[in-house]
């Protein structure tokens, strides 16, 4: 579907014929992102992954994400993180058995306190201040700015918004709180790990290859900051999202939810605890969550592409600089593809094999070919981790005699999609904390 926004050319995709084409057989013509209002501000002028236009500069953040940052060692070496901030949360959920929690809200600081630990180091005041901000400014992110249609007079659009304003203002509180993170961690040297932690942090392998080896792009202090920006923008809200969704899918049906505990508490009894070790054997938990990727896309259309030079599609004309949105959502429904696709079904992936690598493009839920998402190892291994935990530890009932049949499952848009309202439980331990 072409849409004329304003003076950009949009085309929509949701056909996964079409995507292909898009996506991978003329991939490199759409590996650019057009620059948006808070991303040229937030992103430090489009100099992180996401944002940086298709080049050399990209390529080498890209080869840093995939081969440093998000690498199946350097996730494994996070894992005391996510053992001790999750065990954390359901410590603090069990101080509050039997009582109604906001767990979608708990998750979310869950979800942050890991990143800001694999990205920062050990907590402080500083870095929950860091936290506060970064969750409010994530906000504007997801807001529409209409100067982002019109370029050419954007300047203009401006002095009657305050989003410029507000993207600044916020922006400007990160950059001083991580500016004074990375100057106090080069005067304890660059070298030494955060004391406190037993593993390396993200930063301190950003600094390491800034002051190390020798790159076509010399890593300054500022791309530094728009990478870890990455990591927040990128790793916070889609990895709670899809925890959401998936407990809340779970109160809805309820023999699902057995389904998965049952396997859980199999696997886990003899030990009594979760032990990422074993995840290996959770086969029925990784159906659930698949299906929670195709019915509730946490990126439900991606993150926008824009064409760096004119081409043809299907026989039309696509214009350099059109901007290309792919509905993953639409595709995730598509009846062409999905046997009742409007049910959640965890056992429709017993038969159809599919995985987070786009190799079918009905189901991208971290998008395909060159942009596609570098976080699939890191954002599942935390989303299982987190939901083994709460539901082996805890059983969950809706609060207030509410049905299942009463759960609002409606959606808001944003970057990641979310459930308009948060989500309350009760939870009963079940099998209590050894720690
Ligand atoms: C469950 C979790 C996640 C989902 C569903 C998800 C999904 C996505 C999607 C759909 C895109 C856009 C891909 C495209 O345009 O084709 C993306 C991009 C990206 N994601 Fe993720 N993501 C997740 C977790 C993470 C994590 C944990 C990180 C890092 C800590 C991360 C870092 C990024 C980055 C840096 C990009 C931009 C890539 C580029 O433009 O080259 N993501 N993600």
């Amino acid at each position: 579907m072409h849409l004329r926004l304003g003076e950009i050319d949009n085309v929509i995709v949701s056909s996964p014929e079409i995507a292909k084409e898009f996506l991978k057989t003329h991939d490199i013509i759409f590996a650019s992102r057009p620059s948006l209002i808070s991303s040229e501000i937030g992103c430090y002028g489009n100099t992180d992954i996401a944002f940086a236009p298709y080049g050399n500069y990209w390529k080498q953040l890209r080869k840093i994400c995939t081969q440093e940052l998000l690498s199946t060692p350097r996730v494994q070496s996070l894992r005391p993180i996510r053992e001790e901030e999750v065990t954390d949360l359901c410590k603090s959920i069990a101080h509050n058995a039997g009582k109604p929690i906001n767990l979608t809200d708990k998750i979310s600081q869950v979800s942050y306190d890991i990143m800001v630990r694999a990205c920062l180091g050990k907590k402080s005041d500083e870095k929950s201040l860091f936290t506060k901000i970064v969750r409010e400014g994530l906000q504007n992110v997801s807001v529409f700015d209409i100067a982002d249609v019109y370029p050419s007079i954007k300047l203009l659009l401006h002095l009657f918004t305050d989003l410029r304003r507000r993207v600044e203002k916020h922006h400007e509180q990160l950059d001083t709180i991580m500016g004074k993170i990375i100057d106090d961690r080069k005067r304890a040297s660059a070298v030494k790990i955060d004391e406190g932690e037993k593993q390396e942090d993200l930063l301190n392998v950003l600094l390491k290859l800034q002051s190390g080896v020798s790159l076509e792009h010399p890593l300054t202090n500022d791309n530094i900051k728009a990478v870890l920006m990455d990591m927040f923008g990128a790793g916070v809200d889609t990895t709670t999202s899809v925890v959401d969704w998936t407990m809340a899918e779970l109160l809805k049906n309820r023999i699902i939810l057995k389904t998965v505990q049952d396997e859980l508490r199999q696997v886990f009894d003899d030990k009594g605890r979760v032990d990422e070790s074993n995840f290996d054997e959770l086969e029925y938990l990784k159906l659930v969550i698949k299906e929670t990727f195709r019915f509730h896309p946490t990126v439900p259309l991606l993150l926008p592409r824009e064409s760096r030079e004119p081409c043809q599609i299907n026989g039309y004309d696509i214009p350099a600089k059109t901007r290309v949105l792919v509905n993953a959502w639409a595709m995730g429904r598509d009846p062409k593809y999905w046997n009742d696709a409007q049910s959640f079904k965890p056992e429709r992936f017993l038969e159809k094999s599919v995985d987070f690598k786009a190799s079918s493009l009905e189901y991208i839920p971290f998008g395909a070919g060159r942009r596609m998402c570098p976080g699939t190892i890191y954002g599942p291994v935390i989303v299982e981790f987190q939901l083994a935990m709460l539901l082996y530890h805890f059983d969950w009932i809706l609060p207030d005699g509410m049905k299942p049949e009463d759960l609002e499952m409606t959606e808001v848009f944003g970057v990641a999609s979310r459930r308009k309202q948060d989500l309350y439980v009760v939870p009963i331990v079940s099998r209590p904390l050894l720690v």
